[in-house]
């Protein structure tokens, strides 16, 4: 699990390896350029033109040594120092010197003359130093860089982010790719800011694993090594009934999918029995589609207004594609004042609480709610940027002792102990019908197995991402469905179990 840790934790990290490894600051400054250089010249073809912009401190310095270090790779290098008056750091001056004695830097006072005359831009203007919007002379050379057809890499941040804030006033570079150092910053993983970072990969700059242990975080990343992969053992003597048993509550006329796709979703992630409650309407398709499932079938054709008898099951997930009748809405409060088991609720069930606000409150403890942005804001109302959503997520978890999964990017996932974990799996091609309705099913076959539900969401989404980055590979993003979720399900599993870093 990785720590996202704000930009002054960050500085403290690079001091404490520079007293404690120890290594000057020059030294760590140039081993974390060769790392950069490396990991560009392995995923760069040819031997492509660069126009380098720096700035005056350290990622300025950082700029430079790149410079230096991919002429020496043979590559040519057009070099810009934005002279905004400030003197150069230290580091960057040393840094500057070293590059003098090989090539030569065009010095911009005025935006008109920055020289951008090759094939990849690398930006290394401001870092996690950044401490004002970029306005003035910054704030035209960025719109000069945006403007470039050339793809732009960011050195460490792109210039006019913040690492720890969402604030996007002044200029901002739009890059392609960011290889940041040794571990992403928040505001990579935020839909507004991160915008900007465009791809992102950390590098390992040898920074020392001491201080991580003893540093506390308020967020983390989680990855696919963070799954315990003894969560999935089976026992040689369990029989089905062992292995969970579900009720997934779903679907309505023309919605009769989603249930589909969540009921399988469940079944394909290892619930030994599985039952899902339909409209009449819905009959003939299940039984037809997924002779695995049991099918409970409602006195209403078009939608769910009934269920009896849910004492026999571990876990309800409900919600995809309920629809919104009122009756429907009596069913939700009739399972949360009688099933005193954690609840996977997500989509329509979402809409309808949103409705009555009063339903929050009689949501057994543990549950775990799955909305988008557009349900969270109608059941919490709206937030001014990602990290104020993000803030509120995490005390509706802690109040009302709640797992919330706020889907995205990088779904964060808020547990009632008041920890925040961002999930690094997943695509954009998943941005498409149906894909929460898997999610909703897999979540719910891990609860049924007993395991908590904090651990189930965030293993659940971490899987169902990885999944979509196996379809992906696949199919591609754009014939991404959610069927392609399923299909690729069990590679997904198969690689937890067979992964050599686990
Ligand atoms: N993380 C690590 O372990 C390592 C990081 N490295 C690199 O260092 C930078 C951070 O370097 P730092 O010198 O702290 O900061 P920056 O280079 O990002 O920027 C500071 C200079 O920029 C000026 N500044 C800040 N905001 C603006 C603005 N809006 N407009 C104009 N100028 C601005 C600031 O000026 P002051 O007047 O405030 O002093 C500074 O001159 C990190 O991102 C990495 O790239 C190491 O090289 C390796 C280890
Ligand atoms: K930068």
């Amino acid at each position: 699990m990785i720590k996202v840790l704000s930009a002054e934790q960050i500085n403290k990290w690079d001091l404490f390896t520079i007293k404690n490894e120890p290594i000057s600051s020059i030294d760590l400054m140039e081993r974390a350029s060769e790392a950069f250089v490396k990991l560009f010249l392995a995923n760069t073809k040819g031997k492509p033109k660069v126009d380098i912009i720096c700035g005056p401190g350290n990622n300025g310095g950082d700029g430079f040594a790149i410079a230096r270090l991919l002429i020496e790779n043979g590559l040519k290098v057009n070099c810009n120092l934005i002279d905004f008056g400030l003197k150069l750091s230290e580091d960057c001056r040393k840094s500057y010197r070293r590059f003098l004695d090989i090539s030569q830097v065009n010095i911009v006072k005025q935006a008109n003359g920055l020289i951008l005359n090759g094939d990849i831009i690398i930006d290394a203007m401001f870092g996690s130093g950044l401490n004002r919007p970029a306005t003035g002379l910054a704030r035209e050379v960025i719109q000069l860089v945006n403007q470039s057809k050339s793809k732009t890499i960011a050195v460490d941040m792109p210039s006019g982010l913040f690492a720890d804030k969402v604030n996007l006033s002044g200029k901002i570079i739009e890059a392609d790719w960011t290889i940041t150092f040794q571990a992403p910053k928040l505001s990579f993983l935020i839909p507004e800011s991160g915008f900007y970072v465009g791809e992102w990969s950390a590098v390992d700059i040898g920074l020392h694993a001491g201080f991580l242990e003893e540093e506390s975080a308020n967020y983390f990343l989680f990855e696919k090594s963070d799954i315990d992969c003894s969560l999935f053992d089976r026992n040689k003597f369990d029989h089905k009934g062992k292995n969970g048993r579900v009720l997934i509550v779903a679907g309505s006329l023309g919605k009769m999918g989603a249930a589909y796709l969540s009921a399988k979703a469940a079944l394909k992630s290892g619930a030994g029995l599985l039952t899902v409650h339909i409209p009449r309407v819905g009959y003939v398709p299940m039984q037809t589609s997924l002779p695995e499932a049991m099918v409970s079938l409602d006195p209403e054709h078009d939608f769910v207004s009934k269920i009896d008898k849910v004492d026999e099951f571990d876990v309800v997930g409900i919600g995809p594609g309920l629809g919104m009748n009122p009756k429907t809405g009596e069913v939700l409060k009739q399972l949360f004042t009688s099933f005193n088991r954690p609840l996977v609720i997500d989509a329509d069930a979402l809409n309808l609480i949103a409705l009555d606000k009063e339903l929050l409150n009689l949501i057994p403890r543990g549950s775990v709610l799955t909305p988008h942005v557009g349900e969270f804001n109608r059941l919490f109302g709206k937030c001014d940027d990602g990290l104020e959503r993000i803030e509120k997520v995490k005390l509706i978890a802690v109040e009302k002792q709640l797992v919330i999964v706020l889907k995205g990017a990088h779904t964060v996932v808020a547990t009632p102990d008041g920890e925040i974990h961002f999930n690094s799996t997943g695509n954009s091609g998943m941005a498409t019908a149906g894909c929460g309705d898997v999610l909703t099913g897999i979540i719910s076959a891990f609860i049924a197995r007993g395991i908590d539900s904090s651990t189930s969401a965030r293993v659940g989404v971490c899987i169902h991402g990885w999944a979509g980055d196996i379809a992906e590979n696949t199919v591609g993003k754009t014939a991404l469905m959610a069927s392609d979720l399923l299909c690729a399900l069990p590679q997904a599993f198969c690689n937890v179990k067979d992964s050599d870093f686990i």
